[in-house]
């Protein structure tokens, strides 16, 4: 079973995620989780904080020379900001009076629309937004991205499997429905949009910044695209073991995701049956499908086609012409508190969302060949595909 979990304020003095179960001999670098930190980091549309931030590394826990022990897996996260929040968020208590001298202590009574100031007001019964928005703020992105990044070389080194985001919206502005191939990874990683589409990626880029000089903010729309997954992950047999509802459940659970789709998702509901499913036929050398619509989960198991889940994000909460509200103490109207914030993170969103992926990847394909070792969970899927090939029933093409 793979369990995992993340800890952190975003102006604390550090993240921490830790992730169990997953195998020995996982090879993985503390270079390749500040690459992934990085790729986070980097897009069109976000604030000050990126500029600065540097996500320092520790790999605290469950590696050695370079590998997976099979032990639990914790990777902290430093913030390059707690020298100057030292004292907001000090763990400990802090005089009142010094408290009361910074500026960055301003009490946050005016809730802003979108984000999880009221709600987290009413439901912990704090008079301010700073609690609230410390946790909730998708800083907290950054620890699920580093251990991500181990079930990610975990699906790669185990079974082959490279999991991938681009950006397909962003507001108004749709790129061409493309599919890339892995051979696109670099080129969408040096784009800052994170769109396959050039042409379109222009547009983005001018809406963003249509968008910052006009104090707004934007969101839009992320693929996340998985290969070379076998057959038979997850399973039709109870609804909380399917593979797209683990999918949807784990993307909604990023922050700002209001909605997830499976390949053609909604556009299925509005075609008939005929022309919505994905004929199987006779190949050459096993079976074929006509189509992808289903974006490669049939009943909740994987089909053994490329895995395609779509993931749209709401515009950023923190609106600079700030939305109305009421002020907390006195419960007059009044506009939204505002300090720094990104105007889009829709390409960051697809990387966390790449994480999210690859972590409910990693736990099926556990679920389903086990394994303490990359070996031992190679040798279970190479054994099981081998048993697909003699049914005449492996996917190609
Ligand atoms: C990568 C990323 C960056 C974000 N940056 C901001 C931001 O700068 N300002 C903001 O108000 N919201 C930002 N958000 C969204 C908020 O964290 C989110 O709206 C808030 O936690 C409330 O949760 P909800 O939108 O799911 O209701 C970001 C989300 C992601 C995924
Ligand atoms: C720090 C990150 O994103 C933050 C997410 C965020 C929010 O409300 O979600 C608000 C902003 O925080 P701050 O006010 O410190 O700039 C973003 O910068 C990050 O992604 O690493």
């Amino acid at each position: 079973m793979l369990r995992y979990m993340t800890a952190g304020e975003s102006h604390g003095q550090a993240l921490v995620a830790t992730i169990e179960g997953i195998p020995a001999h996982v090879r993985v670098s503390s270079d390749e989780i500040r690459h992934a930190l990085a790729r986070r980091r980097l897009g069109a549309g976000r604030g000050a904080r990126m500029k600065f931030e540097a996500d320092e590394v520790t790999m605290v826990a469950g590696f050695r020379h370079g590998q997976t022990l099979g032990s639990p897996v914790a990777i902290m996260v430093g913030n390059t900001e707690w020298p100057k929040w030292e004292q907001v968020m000090s763990p400990d208590e802090v005089d009142p009076e010094v408290l009361s001298q910074l500026a960055r202590n301003e009490k946050l009574t005016r809730p802003r629309p979108g984000h999880a100031d009221l709600a987290g007001m009413q439901k912990y019964d704090w008079d301010e937004a700073r609690p609230l928005l410390e946790r909730a703020s998708a800083r907290e992105t950054a620890a699920r991205v580093a251990i991500g990044q181990v079930a990610k070389n975990f699906l790669r080194q185990a079974a082959g499997i490279t999991v991938l985001s681009h950006v397909v919206e962003l507001g108004p502005v749709k790129a061409a429905q493309t599919f890339p191939t892995v051979d696109d990874l670099e080129r969408i990683d040096a784009d800052p949009l994170r769109c396959n589409d050039p042409e379109a990626a222009v547009l983005m880029q001018a809406e963003v910044e249509a968008c910052h000089k006009e104090g707004d903010t934007l969101g839009g729309i992320v693929e996340v695209l998985a290969w070379g997954l076998p057959p038979g992950l997850g399973s039709h047999s109870q609804g909380d073991r399917r593979l797209d509802a683990r999918l949807a459940g784990a993307l909604m659970g990023i922050q700002a995701i209001k909605g997830v789709e499976l390949g053609d998702g909604f556009d299925l509901a509005r075609v008939r049956g005929s022309q919505a499913h994905d004929e199987i036929v006779p190949g050459a050398d096993g079976i074929e499908r006509l189509t992808h619509h289903a974006g490669g989960t049939e009943a909740g198991m994987s089909t053994g086609e490329v895995l395609r889940v779509r993931a749209a994000m709401k515009p950023i909460a923190t609106v600079p012409k700030a939305l109305r509200t009421i002020d907390v103490t006195t419960g007059e109207a009044a506009r939204a508190h505002h300090q720094r914030s990104d105007v889009c993170a829709v390409p960051a969103a697809g990387v966390v969302a790449e994480a999210m992926v690859a972590l409910v990847l990693a736990e099926a394909l556990l679920e389903k060949f086990g394994g303490d070792s990359v070996g031992e969970t190679t040798r279970n899927i190479d054994a099981y595909l081998a048993r697909v090939d003699e049914q005449g029933l492996r996917i190609h093409g």
